[in-house]
Parts: structure tokens; C-alpha cells; sequence
């Protein structure tokens, strides 16, 4: 694909006109226009995937230090990376604020608040806000930001264990359909209990693989157990009167799914953008002369009100410019479908469409079946993204039994698969050999596989990859 990912991906928010990195804090940066309308209807779909069972809220910025150094594991995994407000104005604070780095401190002394009887359960709320971490490791826009602008949060309160593994269930499956809306390909890992989210009792992971075959964690499901409703002393009375503590979960994702959206379907010329999240879905470009000018625009206004008469978002770029340059410029911004329309289509009664993910010119006749055959290539074009990114995925998930093999498998820009027997101590070192993260357990090895490392019955089928 392209040669160096990194410099493709840096360059192309700025030439796509997606954010703006330039804002003097290091690991902020602004959404430009192009970018926000992107982040809008990816925000718009797992707005309406969450709706159906969740309501949307949204918490003060701002958590006490007293609230947010209850959950000893909790606040061990964020002390490093919490910004702190201290004064209001002249006045020193008499307490500390804490600028969220996520919001289970926020919520859950008001989940203790209001929930009382198993009649106010289960809570299922979720918010998009943005989240501030000190990340100390090397920021990249979109990657790992020190404002997370686009980090929607969701947080369920349950009666039951079961219930609450039920929603564990539940999000993994609007994680799917979410991801599956951009064709974005995904793998799903428990993660290691050295890689957990603070607090919880398990993560489960959504890792996506970028062209460079490194992983980017793309959305994380925690199974939070009891601990927060024991720290925050959540407890209702269920239905023969006893006081009993709240099971819960939580699941995030962030700006980082724009990322892979941009990262895994971008080519060399620049964005592929599956239509559900594309500014314009079709840009229509007419190829104006003297001769004919006003009957070509004409017609290319009467096209664009009929495409968005039923509901697709379309553009017509007529910049005085040449055609050349505007095909450059709506390649680099990836509408997934250009119609060209000179006068001598006119003539003909036809249009020539060009999807985006893949060159092919297209004879389209301009009668009422116009609307249908867009909106065919618009599905083909998405199947198309979807396809070659899971195809691209698959070629580089890699299984091996020889440890000596996972390095060099991995700098060849693969994810590998190997057998765990499952041992912490055993998986620190599998790390360690590899100088490789393990993502965790993707499922139950087979009948009488041996761990790669300790030669030990292999209870998991693991991954380890090299990750952002
Ligand atoms: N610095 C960062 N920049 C961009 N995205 C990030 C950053 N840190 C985390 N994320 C994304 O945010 C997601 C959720 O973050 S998290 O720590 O795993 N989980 C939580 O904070 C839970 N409270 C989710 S409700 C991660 O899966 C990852 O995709
Ligand atoms: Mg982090």
C-alpha cells in the first residue's frame, strides 16, 4: 500500500483538511471541516446503535480528587496521566479537580446516589465527551492524543452478574455492527490481566490492523464486576429486602475509529471513504466550456436534487478550474462516486461515474434509474472497502508454534497467532522474548495444543502483535 504509513497518515489529515495539529498543546489538535462532518456521522451511527437500549447523558468535566483516589487500582492506572486543576482564578481550589481521563469517578458516586432498589436497575447510560490524558508515550493525531475530542463512554448498573455478562455480550455486538458500518475489520481479544483497565475485572478488546501491521486498539469493553459498587458503596435493595452491591460494565472507543477509517482504507492518492461517514457521497463534476455551460449545469442541478431527494449528500464542484484538478482533489478527499457530465453527455443522455475504491469508468443513462444505479455503486463500493480490509486482515494473522518465528513474522507486518497456556508469568515472558505485546485471548486452543513457551497443555489461542 503506501510506503511509509506514518508520513501517509500525517500528511493526508492535513491535505484532507481532517484536523489541524498545529494547536500550540502538544497532543491537541483541531477538527477541520472535512473531519468534523467524518467524525459526525461515525458519532451519528453509534449514536443510533446505542439508542436502542441506552440513554445518552452528560457529566460535569471536572471529578474531585477525593472521588477520583477511591478506586486504589483505578486511580494507580491513571495517576500518571491526570491533568489537574488547582486554582479558580486568583484563588487556590481548596480542592484539586481532576480533568476526566475517563468518567467511572464522575458517574458512579451518583450511580450510589440514585439507585436504591433493584426497580431503579439496570442503569444503562452513556455519554461523547471529550477525556484528557498526560499520555507520555509518543502522541499521534487521531492515535493517541492527550485530548481524546471524540471519547464516547457507556456505562451500565445491573441487578445480576448474569445480567450483567449479558451486556458484556451486547456490546461486543454493537461494536460489531458499528465497526462492520465502515467496513472496518476487527479482531477481539481478552485482554492479558497486565493489560486490563484499571479497576476492572477483564477487558475485552477490538483490535483493528493498520497497512503498516502494527494493531491500534479501537474499543474496549470492561467487565467492571463489583469492585466500583464496593469502592462507591452502590448497593440497592432487590427484591426480598436485601442490601446488595451493583454489577457493572463500561465500554469506550474514540477519535481512534476515524483513524483506522482513514488509515486502513486510504490509498496512495488518498482517502477511500465508505459512504455511511463520507461528506459527499457523490460530487457531481461538470466539464464546462463556453458552449453549452448553462444546459450542463442545469442538468447537474436537476441530478444533485434528485440524488438528495433521496437522501444521499451530494456536491457539484463547478470551481472554474480544470477537470483534472478537480478529480485530484475529490480522490484526496475519497467521495466514494464522481459523475462527470460534459456536453457531449448531454447529448447522449449519460453520465460517467467513477467509483472511488476502484477506477472503472461507468456509463450511467440519465432517466430515472439514475437514483438506483448510485445507489448500487455506492453499496458495491462499501462491499468493495469492507472486502479487501478484511481480506487484507486475514493475510496478516499469522499462526506459528516456534516462538524464534513470532519476531520476525511481526516486523514482516503480521499478527500472530500462537498457543498460551494462559500462565501470567509465563505470558510476561513470551513478552519478553518477542519485545511484543500480547492482546490477549482470541479463543480456546484446540485438543492437545502445547503453550509455544512452556510446552504446557495451551488452554488459549493468543495474539501478540506490535501495537500503537
Ligand atoms: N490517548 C488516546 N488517544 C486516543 N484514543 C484513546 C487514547 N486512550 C484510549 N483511547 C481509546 O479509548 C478507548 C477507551 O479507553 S479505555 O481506557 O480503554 N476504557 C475506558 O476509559 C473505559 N472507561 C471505557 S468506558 C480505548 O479502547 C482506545 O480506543
Ligand atoms: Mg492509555
Amino acid at each position: 500500500m503506501v510506503e511509509n504509513f506514518s508520513e501517509w497518515f500525517h500528511d493526508i489529515l492535513e491535505q484532507a483538511n481532517i484536523t489541524d495539529s498545529r494547536y500550540p498543546i502538544k497532543g491537541m489538535a483541531i477538527w477541520m471541516p472535512y473531519g468534523f462532518k467524518i467524525r459526525k456521522y461515525m458519532l451519528e451511527r453509534i449514536k443510533e446503535l446505542l439508542d436502542k437500549d441506552h440513554e445518552e447523558v452528560l457529566f460535569p468535566l471536572l471529578v474531585p480528587e477525593s472521588e477520583l483516589a477511591k478506586e486504589g487500582e483505578h486511580v494507580k492506572g491513571f495517576e500518571e496521566e491526570v491533568y489537574w486543576v488547582t486554582k479558580g482564578g486568583k484563588n487556590d481550589l481548596n480542592e484539586k479537580l481532576a480533568l476526566r481521563p475517563t468518567s467511572e469517578t464522575a458517574i458512579y458516586p451518583m450511580y450510589a446516589l440514585w439507585i436504591r432498589s433493584h426497580i431503579d436497575l439496570p442503569i444503562k447510560y452513556y455519554q461523547v465527551v471529550n477525556t484528557f490524558r498526560y499520555e507520555t508515550k509518543h502522541t499521534r493525531p487521531l492515535i493517541r492524543v492527550r485530548e481524546i475530542t471524540t471519547f464516547k463512554e457507556a456505562h451500565t448498573a445491573h441487578a445480576t452478574k448474569g445480567e450483567s455478562d449479558e451486556q458484556i455480550q451486547d456490546f461486543i455486538e454493537i461494536y460489531k455492527e458499528f465497526l462492520d458500518s465502515f467496513g472496518i475489520p476487527y479482531m477481539i481479544s481478552k485482554r492479558p490481566s497486565w493489560d486490563t483497565f484499571p479497576g476492572a475485572d477483564y477487558t475485552m478488546a477490538f483490535d483493528t490492523i493498520m497497512p503498516d501491521g502494527k494493531t491500534l486498539q479501537i474499543g474496549t469493553i470492561h467487565n467492571l464486576g463489583q469492585t466500583f459498587a464496593k469502592t462507591f458503596d452502590i448497593t440497592f435493595e432487590d427484591k426480598d429486602g436485601e442490601h446488595k452491591y451493583i454489577y457493572q460494565t463500561c465500554a469506550g472507543l474514540s477519535d481512534r475509529v476515524v483513524a483506522s477509517i482513514i488509515g486502513i482504507h486510504g490509498d496512495e492518492k488518498g482517502l477511500r471513504l465508505p459512504p455511511l461517514v463520507s461528506p459527499n457521497q457523490v460530487t457531481i463534476i461538470p466539464i464546462l466550456f463556453k458552449k453549452g455551460k448553462e444546459e450542463v449545469m442545469a442538468k447537474c442541478l436537476e441530478i444533485k436534487e434528485d440524488l438528495e431527494n433521496a437522501g444521499l449528500r451530494v456536491n457539484i464542484d463547478d470551481r472554474d478550474i480544470r477537470p483534472g484538478k478537480k478529480f485530484f482533489d475529490w480522490e484526496l478527499k475519497g467521495t466514494p462516486l464522481k459523475l462527470e457530465i460534459g456536453p457531449r453527455d448531454l447529448e447522449n443522455n449519460i453520465t460517467i461515474a467513477m467509483r472511488r475504491d476502484e477506477g472503472e469508468k461507468i456509463e450511467l443513462t440519465l432517466d430515472d434509474n439514475l437514483v438506483d444505479n448510485v445507489k448500487d455503486l455506492l453499496d458495491k463500493s462499501y462491499e468493495n472497502l469492507k472486502k479487501s480490509a478484511w481480506d487484507f486482515q486475514k493475510e496478516h494473522v499469522k499462526f506459528t508454534e516456534d516462538i524464534n518465528e513470532i519476531a520476525e513474522l511481526i516486523e514482516a507486518g503480521n499478527v500472530v497467532a500462537f498457543n498460551w497456556c494462559g500462565d501470567d508469568e509465563c505470558g510476561k515472558e513470551i513478552e519478553e522474548k518477542t519485545g511484543y505485546d500480547i492482546l490477549g485471548i482470541h479463543e480456546d486452543a484446540e485438543e492437545g495444543a502445547k503453550c509455544i513457551l512452556s510446552g504446557d497443555d495451551a488452554k488459549y489461542l493468543a495474539l501478540i502483535a506490535k501495537t500503537y
